[in-house]
Parts: C-alpha cells; structure tokens; sequence
C-alpha cells in the first residue's frame, strides 16, 4: 500500500482542476487523474483527484465509476475521500450528487456526510439551506437556462432529497457564526446528509475545523482549501515533497462548448482579437460542418489567437434541443471540439484553453492525457495544467473567470508565470 492521504472523486474535469488548485493554494502538490486510473500503485501521491465524466451519466453508471475509483483511492490509502461537485450543485432531478454520495456512505460504512458547496469567491453562497449565485437564488440565476442541467430549486435539502434513501439535514447559518463547537455539536445530533451553510470564507474555516476529521466531505472546492493546514496540525499528514513543472508548448487555441452567461461575454471579448469560428449543432447533424471547420483551423497560423465555439443564446440552444435532442445536440458539439482539439495538436499547438466542463472532459480524453500537474491559477478555481509532451491545458468551469479570461490565459503562459508556480 502506498501513502495517499487525500483521494477526491470529481463528477467533471474543470471541477478537477478546481479542486486540484485550491489544494495547491494550501500548498500541496497534487496529482490528476484522467480518468478511473490502470494499475497504478507505484504512481500514487499523497494527494490524488480523479476527474470523472460523470456528470450527467445515468445514474447507476455513474455510481458504478465513482465506487471504482473510492475503491482505487482506498487501495492506496487514502484516509479521507472528497465527493466533489459542482458549486452550483449541478445536477439532474435523479442525480448524480445524492445517488453517488450515498453509494460512498455505504463502501465506507458511514451514515453521516456533509455537502457544502459554497466558494464565496465566485459568488456561490449558502444561506439557511439556500444556494446563491452572485446576487441571485440559484434557479434565478443563469443556471436555471444550463442545457443539461438547468436549475429549478435553490433549497439544497429539497434538492437532495430526492436523489437520496437516507435522510436530509442541514446546519444553518447562525449555527456557523456560533463557532465550531456549535458545528461539531449540531454534527453530533444529525444523521444522513447535512448541508452546511457557509457565506464568507470565515464561515469554511470554521466548518473546515469542524469537519476535518470526518472521512467523507462532499461538496465544492473552496472548503478544500483550509483542509491540508489542519490535517498538518494534527499530524494526521506529513509534508509532501514539491517537483517542477514542465514547460508548455506553443501554438493556442480556445475551444468552448460552454453556453453560460459568463463564457458568452468571455467568447464576446475574444472575438474582437482573436479569429472565430462557430460550430452549431443543427449543422454538424447534417454532416459537413465538422469537415468545413477542420478545413478552417487548418488553415490558421498555429500561434495566433482563435477560438471554435459552439457558445449560444438560451433561443438557440432550445432550438438545437428541440430538433435533436438535449443529448445528441451536447454530444454532436463535444465531438467536434474533441476532434478540433486533435487537429490542433497535430499542428503542433500545446496551449490550449476549453471552456465548459462536459467539453473539457470529451477534450481531454481526445488528446490521451491521463495525468496533469497543476500550475498558476489564472482565475479563481482555474489553473493551468500540464501534460506530458509539452500540453498545456486550462479547464475553464463555464462560470468562472472574468471578461478578458481567454487574454489572461494566454498572458500568464508567455510572462512564465508557469515557471514560478508551486
Ligand atoms: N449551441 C448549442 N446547442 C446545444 N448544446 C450545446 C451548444 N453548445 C454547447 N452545447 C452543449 O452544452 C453543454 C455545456 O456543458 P459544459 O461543457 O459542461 O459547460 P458549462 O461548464 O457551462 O456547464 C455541452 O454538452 C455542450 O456540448
Ligand atoms: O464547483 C464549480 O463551480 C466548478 O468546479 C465546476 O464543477 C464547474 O463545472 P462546469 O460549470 O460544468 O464547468
């Protein structure tokens, strides 16, 4: 048995590389993993991430691949597991958040976890049970238009109730404020699980105190960033060695199959330098498309800056849906940007930026990584990453970063900002 302490199950691959970056804030060194790994023992580090597609996969297939890679985790040692999701608490009505956490509770013989998705950062707060984004209720925000996953509810027990067998809690705000021996105590009286409340980054560090000890933690990034200090402290784990990171190649280009409000403004702001292309799924159903937009890329200088996208309107979106179907319009989009991303390779590009978290994923395992190293965040919750053979990627959450996201990507990389990370 080897000496991983921390093993975190991540339902899409920006949610990955999120969590993987604020672990590197704490200042640990991180391994990522594509996808559940082969054999693998002797590779595994003190701190591993498995990024999983497993979003919106139906339900029992996706407990079935978060159970292996537990089970993966757990044969390498790993004394505490993270279920993470995302901070919007995407999900279908059946899953795949309750049915996964669940299927973990019962591999590890636990009838107690928390959820805490809150990453005041970006603006995701929980207030009495209730997810905000920004300023708004969670089904009021943007989220309620996502073309998988729209949001109805912002009440994160009566989200996770259906999706589970066991029962639903919550530890509310004033509860929080009260420090954590009021966590710990309200912890002791509740069973299944509890949602925790968390506004400011004050309100995870209590939680963190107060959870840390706790084998199972499910939720977003930002309550994994107090964790290693306090695992330190304790002594439940040493200090992991540090190695450089490798260099990235050249060439860039964007890919984003992202439809949120924030990348629509990013992929708006990029379109004024960078050359375009648009991808619409209606078009790549009837057949030439994809072969028109290869055509198109191969024609690009490999270092001047241009995007594919396949970002849209809530309109054209439905329109898409309408006519083909959620999935084969999703899937059509993911498979050419997959394809684009090999072509882009072959040209020689090794910078690459995608937008979205199912996108990235079909990205991803497009280009055959099946580990990165994590370097400077770019934004909050978005690291360049780095892949053997001079790959340098960045998985953008459709949420997250500002307006000039793409520029400031790009940026970091040519001022060696990658040379100075941890
Ligand atoms: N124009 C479009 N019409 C329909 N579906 C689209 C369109 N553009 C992208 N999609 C699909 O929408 C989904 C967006 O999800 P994702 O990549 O996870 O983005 P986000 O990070 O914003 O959630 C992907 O499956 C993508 O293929
Ligand atoms: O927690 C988050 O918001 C992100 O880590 C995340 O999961 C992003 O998912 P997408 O918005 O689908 O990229």
């Amino acid at each position: 048995m080897s000496n991983t302490f921390f093993g975190a199950i991540a339902d899409d691959f920006t949610g990955a590389t999120d969590l993987a970056a604020m672990l590197s804030r704490a200042g640990v060194p991180v391994t990522l993993r594509i996808g559940l790994p082969e054999g693998g023992g002797d590779t595994a580090t003190a701190f591993e991430v498995i990024a999983l597609k497993i979003r919106t996969n139906p339900v029992d297939d996706a407990v079935a691949e978060a159970r292996a890679a537990y089970r993966w985790l757990k044969a390498q040692g790993a004394r505490r597991i993270f279920w993470k999701y995302c901070s919007t608490f995407d999900s279908t009505q059946r899953g795949n958040i309750g049915p996964v956490a669940e299927a973990l509770m019962t591999e590890m013989g636990l009838d107690l976890t928390v959820h805490c998705p809150a990453f005041p950062e970006n603006g995701r707060r929980v207030f009495m049970g209730n997810l905000f984004v920004g300023d708004q209720p969670l089904h009021e925000s943007p989220m309620k238009d996502h073309p998988l996953t729209p949001m109805r509810d912002a009440n994160l027990q009566r989200l996770l109730g259906p999706q589970v067998q066991r029962q639903t809690g919550a530890v509310p705000y004033p509860t929080v404020r009260a420090g954590v021996a009021a966590v710990r105590d309200a912890l002791e009286r509740l069973q299944g699980h509890v949602v925790l409340d968390a506004v400011e980054d004050a309100d995870l560090a209590t939680l963190a105190q107060a959870i840390h000890d706790m084998p199972l933690i499910c939720g977003g990034s930002a309550i994994a960033q107090p964790l290693p200090a306090l695992w330190r402290e304790a002594g439940a784990m040493g200090s992991p060695g540090n190695t450089p990171l490798p260099t990235a190649g050249g060439g860039q280009i964007v890919l984003s199959g992202s439809c949120s409000a924030m990348t629509r403004a990013q992929v708006g702001t990029y379109l004024k330098v960078a050359a375009g292309y648009r991808l619409d799924p209606l078009e790549l159903a009837k057949g030439d498309a994809l072969k028109d937009a290869r055509a198109w890329l191969a024609a690009q200088d490999p270092a001047a800056p241009k995007i594919v996208f396949a970002t849209a309107e809530p309109k054209s979106i439905a329109a898409a849906q309408e006519k083909l179907g959620v999935g084969r319009a999703g899937a059509l989009v993911e498979d050419a940007l997959a394809q684009l991303a090999r072509d882009a390779r072959a040209m020689g590009i090794g910078r690459i930026v995608v937008a979205g978290g199912e996108t990235s994923g079909a990205v991803t395992r497009a280009l055959d990584v099946d580990r990165l190293r994590i370097g400077p965040e770019i934004a909050p919750g978005v690291p360049w990453c780095f892949a053997d053979g001079g790959l340098a990627l960045a998985l953008k959450s459709g949420n997250f970063g500002a307006e000039s996201f793409f520029t400031d990507a790009f940026e970091m990389l040519d001022h060696g900002a990658a040379s100075s990370a941890a």
